[in-house]
């Protein structure tokens, strides 16, 4: 089965009202690929998700950047997965490396996450990704497979998961993965899928590649045949972001 190209633009704690109506009217005139090659989803923060959605072009989705583990109810500042669904915000970002290692989240508590979300009929882009101390010491692998290990554990149907591999030492750096390390990492997290979860999981599942991705480098990042996307911080609240969604269409490397 093939896996359709996902561009995602994780807007993280930015904007104004004034910046967001900019940026949505920047990606409402792109001309970019068709639905049909790309699905393109943004995700802005929780107050401007109503605003985005209705100004947003339709062959454009919106992603809320968290949502409380379990059913909602006397959780001070958090937010449900009904709620999203209440919005008709088809998908959630969870487990980013900045909630993980800010606020503490653990492997079980995004697994957790991920299952209810996923069990409230959301759309979760599931990040996991290591450190520089995680990577220098060799256990890069290790780490990204238990991250994986307690979403799986959880979980039971993958079609509406899309994997986000973050390296934490990749993101906001402006130092990206070479092509190679991005495609040695999906390719491993793809084997670990089959050999854990399904053959038929591991080939349609997306695995998208985030961390100082930009519009230069974008292109050979896209090219790796297990590379099926991006998940796109600060180059998203930017006009370039209209050129990692045309990446779509680059030919993948034999
Ligand atoms: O964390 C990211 C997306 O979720 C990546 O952020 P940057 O693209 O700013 O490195």
């Amino acid at each position: 089965m093939a896996r359709k190209f996902f561009v995602g633009g994780n807007w993280k704690c930015n904007g104004t009202t004034e910046e967001v109506k900019k940026i949505v009217t920047i990606l409402n005139e792109a001309e970019v690929p068709s639905e049909d090659v790309v699905e393109v989803v943004v995700s802005p923060p929780f107050v401007f998700l109503s605003l985005v959605k209705g100004l947003l072009r339709p062959d454009f989705q919106v992603a809320a950047q968290n949502c409380w583990v379990r059913k909602g109810g006397a959780f001070t500042g958090e937010i449900s997965a009904e709620m999203i669904v209440n919005l008709s915000v088809p998908w959630v970002i969870l487990g980013h490396s900045e909630r993980r290692s800010l606020l503490n989240e653990s492997n079980e508590f995004v697994g957790d996450k991920v299952a209810y979300a996923l069990s409230k009929g959301l759309k979760v882009i599931a990040c996991i990704g290591e450190t520089l101390e995680q990577r220098e010491s060799g256990s890069t692998l290790a780490v990204v497979a238990a991250q994986t290990k307690a979403i799986a554990d959880k979980v039971t149907n993958w079609a509406n998961v899309v994997l986000a591999y973050e390296p934490v030492w990749a993101i906001g750096t402006g130092k990206v993965a070479t092509p190679a390390q991005a495609q040695e990492v999906h390719l491993e997290l793809r084997k670990w899928l089959h050999d854990n979860v399904s053959a038929e999981v591991a080939a349609s599942t997306r695995i998208i590649y985030g961390g100082s991705v930009n519009g230069a480098n974008c292109k050979e990042l896209a090219a790796k045949p297990d590379v099926d996307g991006f998940l796109v911080g600060g180059a998203s609240l930017k006009p370039e972001f209209i050129d990692i969604i045309k990446s779509a269409t680059v030919k993948k490397d034999d």
